[in-house]
């Protein structure tokens, strides 16, 4: 069943490489500082505006970003996505700050393009911007950015303690936008959820992510260095962005994706992302001393108990 599902995703990667391949569609980045520039709300054009934070780009926020899609296409505006950096929880005192992401800001931006996203709204989200309360937000973030449809998921919530959610969005528009709730994706009646793919990060259970994210659990980087172990095995040193969330320490199967071509590898995964890593990959005979380089996680292939034998294997070699 796994080889079957491994096979099956493999050849969605493929998929994947050729979308990217076609992917060059233009998509306008705004930065946002609070209090938000007049200047940036004058050249607003009426537009849907998909809102959240979306870190990992899952099944359910591609749900919001597909629904808002199809009504700019429908009412013939520009098809916008708020989100919010850094996430919230760094400037919120009483949550665990999350500071490392499933998608570090660059690689969110890219998938945005790539779904066709239009204009990309980023909100600093600071101490003075998470005291706005919900209906200053709407004034300034939403009327004032020309926005004539909100489209954003039933537990979306907005303004000072969060005190603002898809209720209160339809009351603070006063008829001036419209409002589209998109109801609870699922899988095995469990919300899909950043919080549920983190976890399965930290257990290390990575081959269970691609039934969220629809996808493996990828991480992108430069390849910076190469050697060759023998005539069937090449290492690669690569640079990544400090911010991703890496699975648990541990050896995992990988597959990498490096100009086009597909290779099977392994990945010894650190304790701590210090943005350098280093992964093996199999029949690679080609010299790669640079280039971008997309490694996907399979699964875990040591057991923890296996773990310290296989570092001490390193510290012989
Ligand atoms: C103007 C504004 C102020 C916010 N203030 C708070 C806050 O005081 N406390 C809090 O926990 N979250 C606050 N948030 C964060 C939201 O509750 C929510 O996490 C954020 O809008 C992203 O939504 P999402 O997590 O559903 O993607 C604020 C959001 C906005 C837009
Ligand atoms: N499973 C889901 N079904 C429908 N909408 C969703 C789902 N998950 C998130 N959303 C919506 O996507 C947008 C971004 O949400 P958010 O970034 O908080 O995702 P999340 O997966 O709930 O994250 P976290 O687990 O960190 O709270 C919001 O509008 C939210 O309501």
């Amino acid at each position: 069943m796994m080889e079957t599902l491994y096979h099956s995703l493999k050849d969605n990667i493929r998929t994947l490489v050729n979308l990217k391949n076609w992917g060059e569609e233009k998509m306008e980045v705004v930065n946002l500082d609070h209090p938000i520039d007049l200047t940036v709300s004058l050249n607003s054009e009426p537009c849907v505006m998909a809102l959240g934070f979306f870190d990992g780009v899952h099944k359910g926020h591609r749900k919001i970003i597909e629904t808002a899609k199809e009504i700019a296409k429908k009412e013939k505006i520009k098809f916008t996505v708020m989100t919010f950096f850094p996430h919230p929880s760094n400037v919120i005192s009483k949550t665990k700050k999350i500071d490392h992401y499933i998608t570090p800001l660059p690689v969110k931006k890219e998938i945005f393009k790539c779904l066709g996203v239009e204009k990309l709204f980023i909100v600093n989200f600071n101490t003075d911007f998470s005291e706005f309360s919900h209906q200053q937000f709407v004034e300034q973030y939403i009327v004032g950015l020309k926005c004539q449809h909100v489209v954003a998921g039933f537990d979306f919530t907005y303004g000072y303690k969060g005190q603002g959610n898809m209720d209160q969005m339809v009351s603070d528009s006063n008829g001036r936008f419209d409002v589209t709730t998109v109801s609870k994706l699922e899988h095995n009646h469990e919300k899909i959820s950043s919080s549920a793919i983190r976890e399965m990060l930290i257990t290390g259970e990575v081959q269970k992510i691609p039934m969220y994210l629809e996808d493996y659990y990828s991480i992108k980087g430069k390849v910076i260095r190469n050697y060759h172990i023998n005539h069937n095995e090449n290492v690669l040193t690569i640079k990544i962005d400090h911010s991703y969330h890496l699975p648990k320490k541990g050896l995992y199967k990988i597959t990498a994706e490096l100009d086009n071509s597909i290779f099977d590898g392994t990945f010894y995964v650190p304790l701590h992302n210090t943005g350098t890593i280093e992964v093996h990959l199999l029949n690679s005979h080609i010299n790669y001393d640079e280039g971008n380089i997309t490694m996907y996680f399979i699964e875990q292939e040591f057991g923890n108990s296996q773990i310290e034998e296989y570092e001490n294997m390193f510290i012989v070699i």
